[in-house]
């Protein structure tokens, strides 16, 4: 019994103390916010939450919303995990542009206002990159994404410059043939011919695509699709990474060891790789399997270009890609390279983030693209006209890096990109933090202090859907004064802020060397004023691979649309006999059913690393002229 008793008294003395502490640190914080001008809401919830609140937001706020008056409550709203993508809106009009969330763990900073954006993103060291933030794609090491300082400068010397003018050619050539290919491994489907092919999710395709492009354009691997012949490859069978057939000790291919490693990457951010292998469960020695065999292909392939450069072989001969340059700095020493160069392992890093980073973005951004386009019938035939205005009827291969694609940039193809972008951007918040002195931020006419270790988002969402910064029109999909939270191609064609700012935009603050010439974007459209168009970020951190992202979510499209068209499957509410039935009202009451659901869709995607539709909507590709509801929507 006494011992009892002792135990409870020095379990209250603990809690207390713990509580004491929290409190304390929690009295600190909102005195930092006080000072610093800004306004402030109280959180039990960090505003960067940790992996415990992550893994059971949802059973507390989930249970929370199914109380009806709450959802009118803004601390719910406050504390959750996907706040950004889900709220933006609501939280920018409740507590401003910029705006505090003080916990007793964190002082947070959302911020929306495009001009304290541009001092975000330009002020490299007053505010920083959180890298603890980036732990979980670290696998290989630090990388140009997950570095600071001197030690990022000297990655970002020698990648982004590796984004050439060159590679960027080889990134439209390789975009145009895989864009031709995804539509050949359509047709190979169950029950599809290439006049008519439904395909149940287009994300795994696009994912992919871009895998491919990278694979090859940036790393001199050309890859082949299912149900391929591996004979097609020539001379450019890499075993294991392109064939079925392993070597060595692999027993895996690389693209099962990357799939494997990107869809379970989680664990690796939460237990060290030791632990990992002692853990009894066959998902974390799969993992395991992946990650070492990643690491080894990796390896392999440095080696392999390493080789190339020795043989002297150029990006004529398609290997003197992104890789090519990263290889060439593991040459050089510290001492007789000025600092340009990268150890043997960087290389791996690097390479892994160029693949990661490169990947699932561009491949989301054509997957919404395309299931955009097939709920807006009529946007798609504007996009049609367009391609055909430019493209003619020239054949694929005489399509010209140095002319059409400029041309199909500042169009319609263009505008539907930029809109996906601006709408649906993969990296939904920028991080930075202050790490030393608090920092002045001035904007809209005051200066204010962003407080000492405060944990920043630039909300792309946020100022991307800002009315404040963009043309708009009344929605016609909900009863808003504005149509930002839609999808509409022509706010890239609106005239009202063109001239706001003349340069293009995100080039500014690129480190010397960098290329960022490829094609013009200053001609034909709308150039949002910096700090608010931000999918690639700006500044110096921006993204290298925007031009590449670019060229590759054109050419794609190009491709796609110059053929066919795409309409939504709607046999969950009519069979296609049933369609042929009906009249032009009638189809347009099926296909309302199926926008909405998309929509639907859509709207409920979700930002774990990246932001990403969770489930499917089915779609038909047909023959440009076969099409059953875009007569409905076009004269
Ligand atoms: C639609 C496609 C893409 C989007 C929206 C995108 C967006 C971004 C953003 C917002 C950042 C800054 C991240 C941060 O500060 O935390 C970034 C960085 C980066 N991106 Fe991209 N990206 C795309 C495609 C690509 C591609 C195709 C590549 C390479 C092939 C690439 C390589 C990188 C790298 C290496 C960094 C790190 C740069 C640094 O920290 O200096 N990205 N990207």
């Amino acid at each position: 019994m006494i011992v009892l008793g002792y135990f409870v008294v020095g379990l209250g003395g603990l809690v207390l103390f713990w509580l004491t502490n929290k409190l304390s640190a929690l009295n600190c914080n909102i005195s930092a916010a006080k000072s610093s001008g800004l306004p402030y809401r109280i959180s039990i919830i960090d505003g960067v939450p940790g992996y415990l609140w992550l893994a059971t937001h949802d059973i507390f706020l989930g249970t929370l919303h199914k109380f009806t008056p709450s959802r009118s409550w803004l601390w719910p709203k406050i504390a959750h995990v996907h706040r950004s993508w889900h709220y933006a809106q609501e939280m920018r009009e409740a507590l401003g542009e910029v705006y505090l969330i003080v916990s007793p763990g964190q002082i947070f900073m959302s911020c929306s206002n495009a001009e304290a954006n541009v001092q975000l993103t330009t002020r490299r060291r007053d505010f920083v990159k959180p890298v603890e933030l980036y732990a979980i794609v670290d696998v290989f090491g630090p990388s140009i994404l997950t570095t600071e300082g001197e030690e990022w400068r000297r990655h970002r010397k020698i990648v982004a410059p590796a984004f050439s003018e060159k590679s960027n050619s080889l990134v439209w050539k390789e975009s145009l043939r895989q864009g031709l290919e995804m539509i050949e491994a359509w047709s190979r489907l169950d029950g599809n011919t290439s006049g008519k092919m439904t395909v149940e999710d287009t994300a795994p395709y696009t994912a992919t695509m871009a895998l491919h492009v990278i694979s090859a354009a940036g790393f001199g691997v050309r890859h082949l699709w299912a149900g391929e012949d591996e004979e097609n490859l020539g001379s450019n069978s890499v075993p294991g990474f392109n064939t079925s057939k392993l070597i060595g000790s692999h027993t895996l291919t690389f693209k099962e060891s990357l799939k494997t490693l990107l869809h379970s990457i989680i664990w690796l951010a939460i237990f060290p790789t030791s632990l990992l292998q002692k853990s009894p469960f066959k998902l974390h020695k799969k993992l395991l399997r992946a990650f070492f065999e990643c690491h080894e292909y990796f390896s392999e392939l440095s080696e392999l270009k390493m080789k190339q450069i020795e043989q002297g072989e150029t990006t004529e001969g398609g290997t003197m890609d992104v890789m090519g340059p990263l290889v060439k700095a593991s040459q050089r020493s510290p001492e007789d390279s000025k600092g340009s160069y990268l150890t043997k392992q960087e290389v791996i890093s690097d390479s892994w983030i160029i693949l990661f980073a490169g990947h699932e973005t561009s491949a989301n951004i054509a997957h919404l693209s395309l299931l955009f386009l097939a709920i807006e019938l009529e946007k798609q035939a504007h996009l049609q006209r367009d391609i055909d205005s430019i493209l003619g009827s020239r054949p694929v291969d005489e399509w010209s890096y140095e002319i059409d694609l400029g041309r199909l940039y500042n169009g319609m193809v263009g505008a539907v990109m930029n809109e996906t972008l601006r709408l649906m951007p993969p990296i939904i918040d920028i991080p930075k933090i202050v790490r030393g002195a608090p920092q002045p931020l001035t904007f809209d006419g005051k200066t204010v202090s962003v407080p000492t270790s405060t944990m920043i988002h630039i909300s792309a969402v946020g100022v991307q859907r800002n009315p404040r910064y963009w043309p708009s029109s009344p929605s016609k999909l909900s009863n808003k004064t504005h149509d930002l939270d839609d999808w509409v191609p022509e706010h890239w064609f609106s005239s009202a802020k063109k001239g706001a700012e003349t340069t293009t935009t995100s080039d500014s603050g690129s480190e010397d060397g960098e290329n960022t010439t490829s094609f013009d974007t200053s001609d034909g459209l709308l150039v949002p004023p910096k700090g608010v168009f931000l999918p690639f970020a700006e500044g110096a951190r921006a993204c290298p691979g925007r031009r590449f992202a670019q060229v590759e979510i054109i050419a794609v499209l190009a491709v796609i649309f110059k053929t066919y068209s795409l309409e939504l499957d709607v046999r969950e509410w009519a069979s296609d006999a049933q369609i042929e039935k009906m009249n032009k009202d009638q189809r347009r009451e099926i296909y309302q059913k199926g926008m909405t659901k998309a929509r639907k869709l859509i709207a409920a995607s979700q930002s774990e690393i990246f932001l990403q539709m969770r489930g499917n909507y089915p779609v038909r590709f047909v023959k440009r002229g076969e099409e059953k509801f875009m007569s409905c929507y076009v004269e």
